[in-house]
């Protein structure tokens, strides 16, 4: 027995009689209906998978229209709906044409039921998936909503900040590709998801890709996809993150770390808009933006010729540099207030607030680490704070080039932890190239500097 629920409408009474009795013994819920003005009255009260409607009611009349108005009716009603046209002898025009109106499939009468039961079986398969897929986009919107969240608020009135606004405004209004610039943590990830927000393809995906924690090796697997059998572990076909992004804007980050061989496979990607599945023959073309994203000195690593120059005109037909935290320190006060609302009312920490010095010292401290080092310092001195002010003390500790460490490490923890800020404040707390000269990913780097609390 196969949980569904089917409505038969036909005003031959004795033929809905006949199909009832048969599909009741295969299908869990099988109504019938001899009049079709009853159709929207049914649809309400019943979730129908799949609905098996006559073309002629009225005696003598076989033109068809009735069905048509009935099935534009139930699409309307469900544009989701599965409709099963029923036809006599002869009419196959008009099942043809009901099947461009949206018809899915027809059934001529006088029918045999084993081949009924197999066109109501497959229409079934058909209304599962549609299901599936409005699942899965609701699904996507919510998660990507979710993700979307944090880099909703852009905070900040300087001069500096106030142009990149306005640069995004007037670059979202088009369909133009964006390279930002700019340190660690300055919001660059912010500005592209602004961008794509602000642009015509906003209901469709950002894909972000952080191109400096993707290896060598998977790097056309990943961006690309594979075709099944293309490699070992290819055990089915797999869309890369470019297809994915198909209708919506892909973020590179961290362009300025792939290596060259690297930069001409995605340089021919760009110049074509088109990919190939790693082991597949075929051509696709996909339509994307593309925003990608840096905080290496792009320019001077063409001169360098550690970037090619050719990628570098793909992709920066719109340039937009995201000031440092040192260049807009007006922002900080506001910066540091908002922070603070934040992980006050996620650590249930109700009431509390910077002392009066706080926000001058503040200004004052360079932030290597910019907004993402604002955002953690505040965040641990509302997790470490006891009272409800917040002290210099409590925000400027454990930073990267504040704390100078004069005590000689006493265990192999300490020695890790020192020798990974070393290295940060060796690199302007660039992460990525720290990240490559320890010989870790971004991610493993992250993990530790928040396990040391750096
Ligand atoms: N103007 C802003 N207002 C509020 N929050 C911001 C602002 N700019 C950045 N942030 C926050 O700072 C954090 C870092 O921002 P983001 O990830 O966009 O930086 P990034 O430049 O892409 O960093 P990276 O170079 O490490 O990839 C995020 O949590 C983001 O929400």
């Amino acid at each position: 027995m196969t949980t569904a629920s089917v409505l038969i409408v036909d005003d031959e009474r004795d033929i809905l009689e006949t199909a009832r009795m048969f599909l009741k013994q295969e299908l869990s819920t099988v109504h019938i209906e001899g009049d079709p003005t009853q159709l929207p009255a049914r649809m309400k009260t019943t979730d129908y998978d799949v609905i098996l409607l006559d073309m002629n009611f009225t005696r003598g009349v076989n033109d068809g229209e009735e069905g048509f108005y009935w099935l534009s009716e139930i699409l309307r009603l469900d544009p989701q709906a599965v409709v099963i046209l029923i036809t006599a002898y002869g009419e196959v025009d008009l099942a043809v044409k009901a099947m461009k109106n949206g018809a899915t499939d027809f059934v001529l009468k006088p029918w045999k039921n084993q081949k009924l039961l197999g066109t109501i079986l497959s229409a079934l398969q058909l209304r599962r998936s549609k299901r599936e897929v409005v699942r899965l986009k609701e699904t996507q919107e919510k998660l990507s909503g979710d993700l979307d969240h944090h880099y909703h608020e852009f905070i900040g009135t300087s001069p500096a900040i106030q142009r990149v606004q306005e640069l995004i405004t007037r670059v979202a209004a088009t369909d133009a590709d964006v390279l930002i610039l700019g340190e660690n943590g300055t919001g660059k990830e912010l500005v592209a998801r602004a961008i794509h927000r602000q642009s015509a393809r906003r209901d469709h995906v950002f894909i972000s890709v952080d191109l400096g924690a993707i290896s060598e090796t998977l790097f056309e697997s990943e961006l690309f996809g594979h075709a099944k059998g293309a490699f070992t572990d290819a055990r089915h076909d797999k869309a890369g993150r470019f297809e994915i992004a198909a209708g919506g804007t892909i973020f590179l980050d961290e362009i300025g770390n792939l290596s060259l061989a690297l930069q001409a496979k995605l340089l021919t990607v760009l110049q074509h808009r088109r990919i190939q599945r790693v082991g597949s023959a075929k051509e696709l073309a996909v339509d994307f933006r593309l925003i990608c994203a840096t905080n290496m000195p792009l320019h001077e690593m063409v001169f360098d010729k550690r970037f090619r120059q050719d990628l570098l005109y793909r992709i920066n037909t719109v340039e937009i540099r995201v000031p440092s935290l040192r260049e807009r320190t007006d922002d900080i006060p506001l910066l540091a207030e908002h922070f603070l609302a934040r992980y006050a009312q996620k650590y249930k920490r109700p009431g509390m607030k910077f002392d009066k010095a706080v926000l001058s010292r503040l200004k004052k401290y360079a932030w290597p680490g910019n907004i993402r080092e604002l955002q953690h310092a505040v965040e641990r001195a509302v997790i470490l704070t006891e009272g409800k002010v917040i002290a210099s003390e409590g925000l400027l500790t454990g930073g990267v080039t504040r704390q100078p460490v004069t005590a000689a490490p006493q265990t192999l923890d300490e020695m890790e932890k020192l020798f990974i800020q070393q290295a940060l404040a060796n690199h302007q707390g660039n992460v990525s190239t720290t990240a490559r000269t320890l010989g870790l990913t971004r991610t493993a780097l992250y993990r530790r500097m928040k396990r040391h609390g750096i």
